[in-house]
């Protein structure tokens, strides 16, 4: 694909009275690494939730492989984000009930993938990241790295197209 695979224009997000963002714009190719920066407070969370459709804008426009985000409806938004998107959240993103190995199947399982299949693909990624063997373990169990890289491999187990990271960063794969 040619040209930007991701972009913003103009993206307006209040929570209350607190503007988040006053008309931030983005884009990413394929192939590229963006780094978003800022004061802690700044917006960035907020931006990348919007690019990955987590939240939506009050105003302005998302397109992703040019079609336009904002405008879908909630469930394909969400279906777009699980399987093209991988996000690794700061906290409290592994399903504390679940196994680390289970955790990082769901995404598969929730986009139809049978159980078996889909936990051979998690233990693959729990394997290439090092952390095989709390495979398991339920997320209390493990320390914060591995539960870092536990949610690494879910954010990678559907081979998204675009991968955002706490602390602000965008990777797109071509
Ligand atoms: N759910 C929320 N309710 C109310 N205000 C919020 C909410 N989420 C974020 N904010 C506010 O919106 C602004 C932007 O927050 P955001 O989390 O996007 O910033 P950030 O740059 O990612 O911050 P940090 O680097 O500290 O994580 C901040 O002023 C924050 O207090």
């Amino acid at each position: 694909m040619t040209g930007p695979l991701l972009t913003a224009v103009d993206l307006h997000k209040s929570y209350g009275p607190t503007a988040a963002l006053a008309g931030a714009s983005f884009s990413v190719s394929p192939g590229e690494v963006v780094a978003v920066m800022g004061p802690s407070g700044s917006g960035k969370s907020t931006l990348l939730h919007c690019l990955a459709g987590i939240a939506v804008p009050d105003a302005g426009s998302v397109t992703y492989r040019g079609g336009e985000l904002t405008g879908l409806s909630d469930a394909r938004r969400s279906a777009l984000c699980r399987g093209d998107f991988g996000f690794v959240f700061r906290f409290g993103q592994l399903v504390p009930e679940l196994t680390c190995v289970e955790n990082v199947a769901l995404p598969l399982r929730l986009g139809g993938t049978r159980r078996r299949a889909a936990e051979a693909a998690a233990r693959a990624w729990l394997e290439r990241l090092e952390v095989a063997d709390v495979a398991g373990k339920r997320p209390g169990e493990v320390s914060g790295g591995q539960g870092q890289r536990v949610a690494v491999a879910r954010a990678l187990v559907t081979s998204p197209r675009v991968l955002t990271r706490g602390r602000a960063r965008a990777w797109c794969s071509s």
